[in-house]
């Protein structure tokens, strides 16, 4: 079922959602640019050459020159960014409103000392035309000015294949850097690693053969995109790449990660409005928690077979979210992923663990028996599993396998939890150490019952 979007009948009204966003991205990326005075004499100083210095396109940069703020926002304009540009050009923000209106300056400066513009007459039944009272011309010429459509005609003429987006598996895996440095440094047949890279063999070939579209790829940054300036619990990525980071030994030799943002924007609706208050990131780029299990899962290719959205977890500074928050959301992101009228193939990978501590006097620690369990238990009992506090994953897994609580997302999305389907393990692999860390990975199929797939 598509999303609701109401909002968009308002009259005379913009609603800045992920799709105006997408669309808008540079035009507001310009505006914020001029937050700084040297661009902003540069900007007045020749204005054409400094946009042409952006990726706009030719109706935003017209927008622009004709100070047309309608049509800046129909391009995918904010009103917050946009009146950087307005205070470019001297610009109150009242006379940027005012200009929006049809009204002269006096005309709106005397219409908001009056009271401002009544709600009679502005609300959205106020000024619905029956369909059947308007010429066809009458509603193509009314669409054609109709902004908030360009991206679902697009998304339209793009795809006319039917039916929703089905989570066909998970995966679950460490994200140990070393690995990753032991693929790029060609180490995989040395005995240390082989040990490791073996338990990944089956899991190479089965990627191939139940390849999806998308992976929803859960994992935790290390300090490499979010540093302490900015600490976001959940974070899901709508952008369309994501360059691997240089985490202060060079990037890794992987391609880049294609995003997928109208999947993602679609995601962010969906678990939004289920009170997920996510943090969405346009531009970011992405460390060993991500590219590894990559690498692990698809070998070293020249470009990876699948688009990627990221998923990025809190679990570096306290307080970081519960097993049981992360299942809950999970069952969330189901929802959100069915309800995507594409049929495309999704699989959820749950990354980071098993047990490992990478700090103090205590590093090193690995507790095989707790890890084992977990497995177990995340298996059969996983709404039991994630009422385990974060207390004994310290104590238990040590400071760093609360990582594992990200395993939570994506075992909360298989149909079992909610009664209408079946899992089925693929694969299960476990190994000690790789650096400093016991390596846990699980393959899970994801069978949904027959009435709910046909209800997708
Ligand atoms: O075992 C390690 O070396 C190691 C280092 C950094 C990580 O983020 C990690 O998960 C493991």
């Amino acid at each position: 079922m598509a999303l609701d979007k109401e909002y968009r009948k308002v009259p005379g009204t913009t609603i800045f959602d992920s799709e105006q966003s997408a669309k808008g991205y540079h035009l507001n990326q310009f505006c914020m640019s001029l937050m700084k005075a040297e661009n902003r004499e540069r900007f007045l100083a020749d204005e054409d050459a400094y946009m042409d210095e952006w990726p706009l396109t030719d109706a935003q940069k017209q927008a622009l020159r004709d100070r047309d703020l309608n049509a800046a926002m129909r391009e995918g304009g904010n009103i917050y960014f946009l009146a950087k540009f307005g205070a470019t050009l001297g610009l109150s923000f009242q006379q940027m409103a005012g200009s929006m209106t049809g009204m002269t300056e006096q005309e709106y400066r005397d219409m908001m000392v009056g009271g401002g513009r009544s709600i009679a007459g502005n609300r959205i039944a106020d000024v619905a035309v029956p369909e059947v009272e308007r010429t066809e011309a009458e509603i193509a010429a009314a669409q054609e000015q109709d902004p908030m459509l360009d991206a679902v005609r697009a998304n339209a003429a793009a795809d006319d294949s039917v039916g929703n987006a089905t989570i066909t598996g998970a995966v679950f895996t460490s994200h140990v850097p070393a690995i990753g440095a032991a693929l790029d440094l060609g180490k995989t047949e040395e005995p240390y690693w082989k040990a490791v890279f073996d338990g990944y063999e089956f899991s190479k070939a089965w990627e191939q053969d139940n390849l999806p579209d998308v992976v929803f790829l859960v994992y935790n940054d290390h300090a490499t995109a979010f540093d302490l300036s900015l600490i976001p619990t959940f974070v899901l990525g709508t952008g369309a790449a994501y360059p691997a980071a240089d985490e202060g030994y060079g990037p890794r030799p992987v391609p880049g990660i294609e995003g997928d943002p109208d999947f993602a924007a679609h995601v962010a609706h969906s678990l939004i409005r289920d009170d997920f208050d996510l943090t969405l990131v346009n531009e970011m780029e992405v460390d060993h928690g991500l590219t590894v299990p990559m690498s692990l899962m698809f070998g070293q290719v020249d470009t990876w077979p699948v688009k990627v959205i990221p998923f990025h977890v809190n679990v570096v500074q306290y307080p970081v979210p519960s097993g049981e928050r992360c299942f809950k959301l999970g069952k969330a992101l189901r929802k959100a992923i069915e309800s995507y009228e594409k049929p495309i193939k999704v699989q959820i990978w749950g990354t980071g663990g098993m047990s490992h501590q990478l700090q103090g006097p205590r590093a090193g620690l690995i507790n095989r028996e707790w890890d084992n369990a977990f497995l177990d238990r995340l298996i059969e009992d996983p709404e039991g599993l994630s009422h385990v506090p974060h207390l004994e994953y310290v104590e238990e897994a040590g400071s760093e396998g609360i990582e594992l609580v990200m395993w939570f997302i994506a075992r909360g999305a298989m149909s079992d939890v909610e009664g209408d389907g079946e899992i089925e393990v693929v694969h299960r692999f476990y190994h000690v150490p790789a650096s400093n860390t016991a390596v846990g990975h699980l393959i899970l199929n994801n069978k949904p019952s027959a009435a709910a797939a046909a209800k997708e």
